[in-house]
């Protein structure tokens, strides 16, 4: 399959993004500049330019016509360029400081200038190294809260949702969600990557047809409802954090998708860590489980008090409704992007840097084990207590 772009379209070098920045003034003429491509991502070029001078810095991101970590074989739209860029702008709307500034947009180009967050640190590095991120839960709580209440029917004039849904019509981006998260891990498909000594558990799963069906419903929910504006792969590399600060990055996955979606899988990745550790150095990612639901109902339930425009708003019981729904679809997604984070294309260095070889599986097995029971268990955990009883459960 080709993929349609304009015909002056073509990668940025190092060189070429010092000119752009230089040509767009946002550096000075004469300022001495460095570009180096630091893209760590599955997918894209970022270029960190820096003035040797002042020290200031920005980053120039833009999407290849492929997927970076598979090559020109895997074509894959550019337009994702224009989905980021325009979900950070919207994001921003209502959790400006948890987003980087957006300085220039270039969609033939596929490429986006933001801020330079590189004094923070990508969460999911500084949660192996065994750093504090004291307010990351607080933070992404009120992201997901006001992200996702404010882009939905509950307080949207249902026009402008629509027009929304429209514009982040993301359906490469989503396809391989579909694929890489709620199919291939889930039968013996080529994509798949684990090691040979996990195979008899992933054949446990690839024969495990009730565990099969509860996948399939919450594909169908993935595939299905347009709740909200989702970030859409919400995970701790998606993340810049320190003690202070921190600010989401990367949603070029956005679409119009499940309330529990973005939640689930932040979740998970702090699941994911958790699995990680020993059992003495867990509590903290267990605490940021709690913190997140905790600031995330707060916060949803009080921008629907405040601005929901829903005429059945205030009927006792619905809300209540929405919250319970969106927490039960986030563990079944947790327990999915578990499992494809541990036997899937795309691996998580939260696992795949566990040494020696024999700890590394261990692990995994427990991973598997947890994405599985968080799938099968979902309609009956009633809150993060019940996740974190699970965790030690499949753990001890
Ligand atoms: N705004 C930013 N400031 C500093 N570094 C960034 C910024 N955005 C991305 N990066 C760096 O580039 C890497 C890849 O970015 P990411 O957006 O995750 O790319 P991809 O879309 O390919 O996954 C990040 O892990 C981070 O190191
Ligand atoms: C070939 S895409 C695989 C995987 O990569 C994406 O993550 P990221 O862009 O943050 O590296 C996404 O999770 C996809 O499922």
């Amino acid at each position: 399959m080709a993929v349609a772009i304009s015909s002056i379209y073509e990668p940025l070098t190092e060189n070429k993004s010092i000119e752009l920045v230089k040509r767009l003034g946002l550096f000075d003429q004469t300022s001495q500049l460095t570009s180096k491509e630091i893209g760590d991502g599955n997918l894209n070029l970022v270029f960190h330019i820096q003035d040797a001078l002042t020290k200031k810095g920005l980053i120039v991101k833009q999407a290849l016509p492929y997927a970076k970590v598979v090559g020109e074989s895997w074509p894959l739209t550019i337009d994702r360029a224009r989905i980021e860029s325009s979900a950070l702008m919207k994001q921003a709307e209502y959790v400006p400081d948890l987003v980087p500034k957006v300085f220039y947009t270039d969609n033939t180009f596929a490429i986006t200038i933001m801020e330079d967050l590189s004094e923070l640190q990508i969460a999911r590095r500084g949660l192996i190294e065994g750093k504090s991120f004291p307010l990351l839960s607080e933070h992404i709580g009120r992201y997901l809260a006001k992200t996702l209440f404010y882009t939905s029917d509950y307080a949207l004039d249902p026009q402008e949702k629509k027009r929304l849904v429209k514009q982040f019509s993301n359906p490469e981006l989503c396809k391989i969600t579909e694929d890489l998260v709620f199919t291939d891990p889930f039968f013996d498909y080529d994509t798949n990557d684990f090691e040979e000594e996990l195979r008899p558990s992933v054949e446990k799963i690839w024969e495990d047809t009730p565990l099969k069906l509860e996948i399939a419903k919450l594909k169908r929910k993935f595939l299905t409802e347009a709740d909200t504006l989702v970030h859409g792969d919400l995970h701790t590399g998606s993340i810049f954090a320190n003690r202070t600060e921190t600010k989401v990055i990367d949603p070029e996955f956005a679409f119009y998708g499940p309330f529990g979606f973005d939640l689930g899988h932040f979740i998970a990745n702090l699941l994911l860590n958790a699995l990680s550790r020993k059992p003495e150095n867990r509590i903290e990612l267990f605490n940021h489980i709690h913190k997140t639901w905790e600031v995330f109902v707060e916060e949803f339930s009080f921008a629907w008090k405040k601005d929901s425009i829903e005429a059945y708003a205030t009927i006792p019981g619905y809300l209540d409704h929405v919250l319970e729904k969106a927490f039960e679809d986030a563990v079944g997604f947790a327990g999915c992007e578990i499992i494809r984070r541990t036997i899937g294309l795309a691996h998580v260095a939260d696992l795949d840097s566990i040494v020696p070889f024999n700890q590394r599986i261990a692990v995994k097995e427990n991973a598997l084990a947890l994405g599985s029971e968080l799938i099968r268990k979902r309609e009956t955990l009633i809150n993060t207590k019940a996740i974190i009883e699970i965790f030690t459960k499949v753990t001890s």
